[in-house]
């Protein structure tokens, strides 16, 4: 089968979150089932597209109302991730640093839909399936169905994954000359609340949607930012599927960010070391318990909590715990998370800021790792914690219901229910007694490190869905 991923973000491309490290190994491991992979994306000004060796292969432009966007399609030549990767390079929209958050991301988008679009029907062979993620992608399946120049892909199966539904990708309908030439009749295919929606026009046209947990596609039913009662009638041609991990970038033993690799055989020297470089860079105790929170400081991840969180187990705990916090995103959160470091120096640090080393490093050394999300569709990083042996400490919700069990029921992490200061408080509170019993703490430990959360299964499941809408089943 030929499939085709269309994505904002792959690892190690261009990373802003998740989605990146979803689209990074997803492919790699359903190639490993026999298929041919292709993943598209834009061409940003990334560190992979300088040092890589990159052939054009098509060339041409995107008609955009009013305006002309001359394109190319650079292809890594060497398929070292184990999937063809393809760059839509429009300079005049991508060759930015950053990835989101410019004032046209709209016409960045879709322009570049449209471009993979005018190159996918010039090639001599249609794709068996196309999988779009998120709403940066939610166009495609509408123009593939009703745009007259790619009627070759309207028999073309899509399916829409959902990695977070808060984002929908909204627009005016000003823009509708966007489009390339459809039949008018469709239009409302396009609207939701009076506007374009992107991610609602793909739950509408796409032959299935995915979401990156069962659990979460649960939750969409109620709460999804004003698109509850489109996803309870698509709910037919939806499954949620759980997310894996690539068990080669993410592995204690073998990961070159880490001071020292262990595994499950190890593990306490390992992580102690590990431990013992992160304090030192951070001026943090490594007699003591570290707690560790890796993420976008949003609220949807509890990041507003995290200061009085902090705060409050510092003052609850002086100087017994260590809090290390790495991420970025509200200024305001940031600004509150650093007012905090001159009165527990030496127990409490920051790194504001993106670094994927450090990340690593974190995910090593520390003993806990924080999770208070209001929303989290799957979550990566408790199952990349797990794996390296550090006990996550998640609100039940989406994914994290999912992945974790509290360890009073027999499970691998600390569970509570409300993203509130006090539920993180109290499971802080248990995480310092079961760190009191090292023998206990090990075993929780070793619960995680020993289940496998590879895309092995997870990507077969993505390809049962593919025969489900190719109706191959
Ligand atoms: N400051 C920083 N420095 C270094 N690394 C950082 C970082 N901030 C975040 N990261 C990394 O980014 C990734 C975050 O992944 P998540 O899945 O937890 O969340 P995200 O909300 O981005 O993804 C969305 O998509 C994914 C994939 O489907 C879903 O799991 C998730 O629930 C959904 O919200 C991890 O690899 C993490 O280590």
């Amino acid at each position: 089968m030929e499939i085709f991923h269309i994505s904002a973000e792959c690892y190690p491309v261009a990373k802003v979150g998740g989605l990146a490290d979803v689209v990074g190994a997803l492919p790699k491991y359903q190639s490993n089932w026999g298929h041919e992979l292709r993943v598209v994306m834009p061409c940003y000004q990334t560190k992979f597209r300088s040092e890589n060796d990159l052939e054009c292969v098509h060339w041409g432009t995107v008609k955009l109302g009013g305006f002309n966007f001359p394109f190319s399609v650079l292809k890594e030549t060497t398929d070292k991730l184990g999937f063809e990767l393809y760059l839509i390079e429009i300079p005049e929209l991508f060759d930015r640093k950053e990835v989101y958050g410019y004032e046209d991301d709209i016409e960045r988008f879709m322009s570049f839909q449209i471009a993979v679009l005018d190159w996918v029907i010039g090639r001599a062979t249609m794709p068996d399936v196309i999988n779009c993620h998120d709403h940066h992608t939610g166009l495609i399946p509408f123009m593939m169905q009703h745009c007259y120049k790619y009627h070759q892909l309207s028999n073309t199966p899509s399916m829409i994954t959902i990695h977070n539904g808060l984002y929908q990708g909204q627009f005016s309908f000003d823009k509708l000359n966007y489009f390339p030439e459809f039949d008018l009749t469709h239009v409302r295919l396009l609207e939701w609340d009076s506007q374009i929606n992107s991610l609602a026009v793909a739950v509408k046209c796409a032959s299935a949607v995915t979401t990156v947990s069962p659990s979460y596609l649960d939750e969409i039913n109620y709460s999804a930012n004003g698109l509850e009662s489109l996803f309870n009638l698509v709910r037919y041609k939806s499954r949620g599927i759980l997310n894996g991990i690539d068990t080669q970038v993410w592995d204690p033993a073998q990961d070159k960010m880490l001071e020292k690799n262990y595994s499950i055989q190890n593990l306490e020297k390992g992580k102690q070391q590990n431990k013992e470089v992160l304090c030192t860079l951070f001026n943090l105790d490594p007699t003591k318990p570290l707690f560790s929170f890796i993420g976008r400081l949003l609220d949807e991840k509890g990041g507003d909590l995290l200061p009085q969180a902090s705060a409050l187990a510092m003052s609850e705990n002086y100087k017994e715990i260590n809090i290390l916090i790495l991420g970025s995103g509200s200024r305001q959160i940031e600004n509150q998370l650093n007012s905090l470091l001159s009165d527990y120096k030496g127990n409490y640090n920051t790194f504001i800021g993106y670094n994927e080393e450090l990340a690593h490093l974190i995910y090593a050394g520390a003993d806990f790792l924080m999770m208070p999300s209001r929303v989290e569709p799957c979550g990566l990083n408790q199952m990349y914690s797990l794996r390296y042996g550090t006990i996550p400490i998640v609100r039940r919700t989406g994914g994290l219901k999912d992945t974790v069990v509290d360890f009073g029921d027999d499970g691998n992490g600390i569970c509570h229910d409300q993203s509130s200061v006090g539920d993180i408080c109290y499971s802080i509170q248990r995480a310092v007694s079961l760190y009191d019993n090292k023998e206990h703490l090990n075993k929780i430990r070793k619960i995680g490190m020993s289940t496998d959360h590879s895309w092995e299964k997870a990507s077969q499941e993505y390809i049962e869905m593919y025969n489900l809408i190719l109706n191959k089943i």
